[in-house]
C-alpha cells in the first residue's frame, strides 16, 4: 500500500488498537491477531499494535493497516512510545505502515532531540509514515514542522502537563483547536469509550478515530460495567 492508499483507506474511519501489555491477561500475539481479525470483521479500516511479533501476526490475519508502536520504558526518560531509532528499526523488520512515537516536549532517552530522531529516520527511511502521539496542541505544531505526517491526540492526559485531561472535556475542544492549528491530518485516540463519543470526534474534524481499551481490553469494560451498577 502506498502512503496515499493509507491515508485514504483510513479517512474518516475506525482504526481499532490491539494492545495487552505483559501484566495484561490478553497478552499474547495469537489473541491481538484475533483481535484485529475481529475488528476488521467489524468494520475497522486500520489496527493500532505494539511489539514487532504483534504485528507480524496481525499482518497474516488482517489485511488492514497498521500503526505500529513499541512501548519500552526507559530509566532516564518518561517516554515509552517508541521511544528511539532501535524501537523504530523494529518496527521495520516487519510491514508496519505507519510508525507512532511520542512526540511531547519531554526529554528523550539518551538525551536524543525529537527534531534529531525524526532526521534520522527521514534520511534512512524517507518515504515512512510518521505519526506524532501529542498532549498538547502546541506539540502537535511542532510535531507538523518536524515533518510528521499525521498527529494523534494519544498522550492528552498522560504528561505532568496534561494529568486529568481527556479529549472529550469542554465538548471535544482540544480536538478542535488541534485541527485549526495544523494541516496535517489529526487522529483522535484516548478514552474513546463509546460509539458516540467517536462520531463526536468525528464531526470535530478529526481524519480517524482509535479505539482501544472499550473494545479490546476486557478487564476495562468489565469494570466500566461493574462501576455503573454497585
Ligand atoms: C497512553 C498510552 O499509552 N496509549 C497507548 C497508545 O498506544 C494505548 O495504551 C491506548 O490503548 C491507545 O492509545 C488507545 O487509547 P484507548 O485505549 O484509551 O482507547
Amino acid at each position: 500500500m502506498t502512503n496515499q492508499e493509507v491515508l485514504h483507506t483510513l479517512h474518516k474511519q475506525l482504526i481499532v488498537s490491539c494492545q495487552a501489555l505483559e501484566e495484561e491477561p490478553l497478552h499474547s500475539s495469537f489473541i491481538m491477531g484475533k483481535m484485529a481479525l475481529a475488528a476488521q470483521q467489524g468494520g475497522a479500516a486500520g489496527i493500532r499494535a505494539n511489539s514487532k511479533e504483534d504485528i507480524a501476526e496481525i499482518k497474516k490475519q488482517v489485511h488492514l493497516p497498521v500503526i505500529g508502536i513499541v512501548k519500552r520504558n526507559y530509566p532516564d526518560s518518561p517516554v515509552y512510545i517508541t521511544p528511539t531509532m532501535l524501537e523504530v528499526e523494529e518496527l521495520l523488520s516487519v510491514e508496519t505502515d505507519m510508525i507512532a512515537m511520542d512526540a511531547t516536549s519531554r526529554p528523550r532517552p539518551g538525551g536524543l532531540s525529537l527534531e534529531q530522531l525524526v532526521r534520522k529516520i527521514r534520511e534512512k527511511y524517507p518515504k515512512q509514515l510518521l505519526m506524532a502521539d501529542v498532549s498538547t496542541v502546541e506539540e502537535a505544531i511542532e510535531a507538523e514542522k518536524l515533518g510528521f505526517h499525521v498527529v494523534s491526540t494519544t498522550l492528552v492526559g498522560y504528561t505532568e502537563e496534561t494529568k486529568g485531561k481527556k479529549i472529550f472535556h469542554h465538548d471535544y475542544a482540544i480536538l478542535k483547536e488541534m485541527v485549526k492549528s495544523v494541516s496535517v491530518p489529526v487522529f483522535a485516540e484516548g478514552n474513546v469509550y463509546t460509539p458516540e463519543a467517536a462520531k463526536h470526534c468525528l464531526d470535530a474534524g478529526c481524519f480517524a478515530v482509535v479505539v482501544g481499551g472499550a473494545i479490546t481490553r476486557p478487564q476495562q469494560i468489565t469494570r466500566r460495567f461493574v462501576g455503573a451498577i454497585s
